[in-house]
């Protein structure tokens, strides 16, 4: 698909791409670029054979590339779209995998003016909680979803062939408008990695933390996963899509506070009700969704 691909932070995401684009054939070259502070990760990914090779300079990392992927936290798109702007192509397609989607657009038009018809925002609705090229799998985004949020003026030959390629690493494809991604992602993936942050915030600051945390189980363990996920990344999502997450926050205090006034009022029954509610809630998710 593509004979030489650039790929700008080679960690979790940017690492996955490229292994799953090189276990299927979809390009010859992967060139990795960072900047000092990431050359040790970078030198792990060329060991790992993950990359090809890398370099600190951009002027260097995007010659000759057919498409370039920005794989690093949200807040840093806008300087990377700066030091882009005077290397773009028009022969070549540029793609991001930050997890919202209002913030790059609005860094797009910030920089550009106008967004680049051949820059054609995405979303891999797949991750973990590890971060860098050594947490990087070539299965990540396996049968996972992945949405693309073009803006109008997009080359449709642009957003073809980013859907192609993401079909291609194995994922399921959607193309949704930028609000609503933001809207979606808050209740679906921003709101509970705050809730588990929160969580362990606040367990962690009792005095009797390490009781807490010894008797701790399975259920503790599940909720509280995503906690371990980079604090840098997840203080960048959260501030670019502040404006979805409050409002979903005031709810929950809202939920919090009804199950809070039916333990004090003793109410079983709908305490009983609202469990019940969300345990059926979440089967028909699995059942639609995963089939388990
Ligand atoms: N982790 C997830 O579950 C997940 C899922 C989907 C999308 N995303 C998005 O993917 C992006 C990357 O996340 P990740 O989990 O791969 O993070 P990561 O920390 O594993 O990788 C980011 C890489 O970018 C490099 N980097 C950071 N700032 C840079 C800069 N200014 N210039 C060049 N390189 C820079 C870092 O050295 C690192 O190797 C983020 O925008 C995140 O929102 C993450
Ligand atoms: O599985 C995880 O650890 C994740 O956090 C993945 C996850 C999520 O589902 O919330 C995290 C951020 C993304 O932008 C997309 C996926």
């Amino acid at each position: 698909m593509f004979n030489r691909l650039c790929i700008i932070g080679v960690g979790l995401i940017g690492g996955s791409i490229a292994r799953a684009a090189r276990q299927q054939g979809l390009c010859n070259n992967i060139v990795g670029y960072g900047r000092k502070l990431d050359e040790q990760n970078l030198k792990t990914a060329k060991s790992l054979g993950v990359i090809d090779d890398y370099t600190l300079e951009l002027d260097k990392a995007v010659q000759d590339v057919d498409c370039v992927v920005i794989a690093t936290p949200v807040a840093s798109i806008e300087s990377i779209f700066t030091q882009l702007k005077p290397l773009w192509s028009n022969d070549a397609i540029y793609t991001d995998v930050g997890s919202t989607k209002g913030s790059v657009i609005a860094a797009a038009q910030k920089v550009f003016g106008v967004v680049p018809d051949n820059l054609v925002p995405a979303h891999p609705i797949a991750g973990a909680e590890n971060s860098g090229v050594t947490a990087s799998v070539d299965d990540l985004f396996l049968n996972k979803r992945l949405i693309i949020t073009p803006a109008d003026n997009a080359s449709p030959e642009a957003v073809q062939k980013i859907q192609v390629f993401w079909e291609r690493l194995g994922s399921l494809v959607s193309v949704m408008d930028v609000q609503h991604h933001d809207s979606v992602l808050a209740a679906t993936s921003h709101l509970p990695h705050i809730l588990a942050f929160a969580l362990v915030d606040m367990l962690g600051h009792k005095d009797e933390q390490s009781e807490i945390f010894q008797y701790a189980a399975g259920g503790f363990k599940d909720f509280t996963r995503i906690a371990s996920s980079d604090p840098t990344m997840w203080k960048d999502i959260c501030a670019a899509n502040k404006d979805e997450i409050i409002p979903l926050i005031e709810q929950l205090k809202g939920e919090l506070d009804k199950i809070q006034r039916l333990l004090e009022t003793n109410d079983s029954q709908q305490l009983f009700e609202t469990f019940t509610y969300a345990k059926n809630a979440r089967q028909r998710f699995l059942d639609q969704f995963y089939n388990n």
